[in-house]
């Protein structure tokens, strides 16, 4: 069966650029459109040209080499005809293949907003498809608040759409601006518009996310005939964002009830890079990526639950919808308090580590593990110290030194100058290698003061940690009051690339801090002598 084109749009660099807290340099702009482009999403808009200096210096040449490069803009104004509109002027005449004309087709709007006759509004959205076409451009129109219009005002929301399609627009494109369209009105408006004369094939979706429908009204849409899918990269965009086109790349290439009857642009091979997207833009935004997002967060294909993670090494199926190297992401089966043998015996097996499923030590292990998440570890974030609690209940772990005590003295007082001034310094004692050794030092805080006397002199092993950095710390109190539970992660590198994560708690933060200092120190040492890290080496 010959499968239908579908045409995916992304508006990454205009709706995305409307998100509250995102603002693209040029640079992050010429970055992510090239992303874009080479994942094979068909048409790229890359921002509003004239709008504000960056848009206008992106449009000052093609940015995008396989994807149609579209620039944004509104219809001429009311009053003045197309060829004396400078706003549609530098719409035209800037780098592109495409011109997508944002008008307005609820009445209400054209009355409160242009202040115009709704007759003069089609005549903006006529004439200025008009001129696009005849600068040998590709035009669009983006129907602004077509669904709301539509339910205000069905007749004129209706020849809003009808005049951008009989003026040529190649895309009559359907938006819900402000998101709150339910899927099975979509379904119903796109169906009765196509039933009207507008072919399916000319009509686009735009749909906001403002009661998390976005997905699910575009792929309503999809259904009712349209073929053209507008979204951005994570769902970014105005407000609660756009459709996620990560999401939706993912559905219509892997989902049979869409995948046997449509194609995109974006080939399975291409979709296996899906993660990597998806991140890829987070880290250009500085941001994690969401652990949760579908197809591609790091929980995507995750369990903690033991029932779930002893059928899944049976046979992935039984716990995922789709396989996680489909879109380029990893199964986890993790260890936790949820576990049972088959999520640590996956989990040991991760890290070099075997063990039998009768041998005592696992049980030993698990309730470990079990009992130390009831008092507020938690070691699925915490991959190194679950490998050392593993090794030491094997009995595996040298002792490579001990510490035998530690102070820390925070100190508020006046300096030479009479300014205030807060000073942390710590002292450790030490035994290593049967030898008694103390170090004292002052650091930017009180955890900082205890890292570098830890690590001051090491003795026969300071050399090995010369390359040891921390590199993220997070603290987390995990009940209020009096009586708070601090539990403190700590996220280390080393000159080798490899990072590991390792964990502490107790009532005290700095005596949290030192459990996974300890931690740190240790796994470091033992992946010196490869005796762990396999996983952080990776
Ligand atoms: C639903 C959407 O997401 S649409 C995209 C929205 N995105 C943006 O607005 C981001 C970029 N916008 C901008 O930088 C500015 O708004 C500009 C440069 C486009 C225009 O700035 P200004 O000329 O100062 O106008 P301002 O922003 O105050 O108001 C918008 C004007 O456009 C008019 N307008 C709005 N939509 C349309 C349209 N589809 N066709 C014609 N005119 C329109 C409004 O009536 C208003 O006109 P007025 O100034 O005569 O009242
Ligand atoms: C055009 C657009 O972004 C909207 O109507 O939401």
């Amino acid at each position: 069966m010959t499968r239908e084109r579908l045409y995916l749009f992304d508006t990454t660099l205009r709706d995305g650029q409307q998100t509250p807290g995102i603002d693209f340099s040029l640079e992050d702009k010429i970055a992510i459109a090239k992303l874009l482009d080479e994942f094979g999403f068909d048409y790229v808009e890359g921002g509003y040209p004239g709008a504000n200096p960056t848009d206008t210096a992106f449009f000052s040449k093609k940015r995008t080499g396989r994807a149609s490069f579209v620039a944004f803009g509104m219809t001429k104004r009311a009053g003045v005809s197309a060829s004396n509109d400078p706003g549609l002027a530098g719409l035209i005449q800037a780098a592109g293949d495409s011109v997508c004309l944002v008008a307005k087709s609820w009445d209400y709007h054209v009355k409160v907003a242009l202040g115009c006759s709704n007759e003069e509004n089609l005549d903006s959205i006529r004439e200025s498809v008009t001129a696009v076409i005849a600068s040998g451009k590709e035009a669009m129109v983006d129907c602004e608040h077509f669904f709301d219009g539509y339910k205000a005002n069905r007749a004129y929301a209706t020849a809003c759409a009808r005049a951008a399609y009989e003026a040529g627009a190649r895309w009559v494109v359907l938006c819900d601006t402000n998101g709150g369209t339910q899927p099975t009105e979509i379904a119903e408006i796109v169906s009765t518009l196509i039933a009207g004369g507008i072919p399916g094939d000319r009509l686009g979706i735009h749909a906001h996310n403002d009661t998390g429908q976005a997905v699910a009204n575009s792929l309503a849409a999809v259904e009712a005939g349209v073929r053209q899918v507008q979204g951005t990269l994570n769902g970014i965009g105005e407000r609660c964002g756009n459709a996620n086109l990560i999401t939706l790349a993912a559905t219509l290439a892997l989902k049979p009830v869409y995948a046997d009857r449509f194609v995109t642009g974006v080939s399975q091979d291409k979709l296996t890079g899906l993660t990597s997207l998806s991140h890829s833009f987070d880290e250009l935004l500085n941001r994690s990526p969401a652990t949760q997002a579908p197809y591609v967060g790091a929980s995507a294909f995750a369990t903690k639950a033991g029932i779930h993670a002893s059928a899944l090494l049976k046979d992935p199926r039984t716990y995922e919808h789709v396989p996680p190297e489909s879109v380029g992401n990893f199964r986890k089966v993790m260890v936790s308090d949820q576990g049972g043998k088959s999520n640590f015996i996956n989990a040991l097996k991760q890290r070099g580590i075997t063990v039998a499923k009768d041998d005592p030590k696992l049980d030993k292990l698990i309730s470990l593990v079990k009992e130390r998440e009831a008092t507020g570890y938690a070691y699925e974030g915490a991959d190194a110290s679950f490998e050392l609690l593993a090794h030491r209940t094997l009995g595996r772990v040298p002792e490579f030194f001990s510490v035998t005590s530690f102070r820390v003295m925070v100190e508020r007082r006046f300096d030479a100058m009479g300014r205030i001034r807060t000073v942390s310094e710590a002292v450790v004692k030490l035994v290593v290698d049967g030898q008694e050794m103390m170090s004292v030092a002052e650091g930017h805080g009180p955890v900082n003061a205890l890292d570098i006397a830890m690590r001051k002199d090491l003795g026969v092993y300071q050399d090995e940690i010369g390359d040891l950095e921390l590199s993220d710390y997070k603290v987390r109190i995990l009940n209020g009051g009096t009586e708070a539970i601090t539990r403190v992660l700590i996220e280390s590198t080393d000159g080798t690339g490899a990072r590991w994560w390792t964990v502490g708690v107790s009532d005290n933060i700095i005596d949290a801090s030192f459990q996974a200092l300890m931690d740190s120190i240790v796994f470091k040492l033992m992946k010196n002598r490869d005796l762990a890290g396999q996983v952080a080496a990776e």
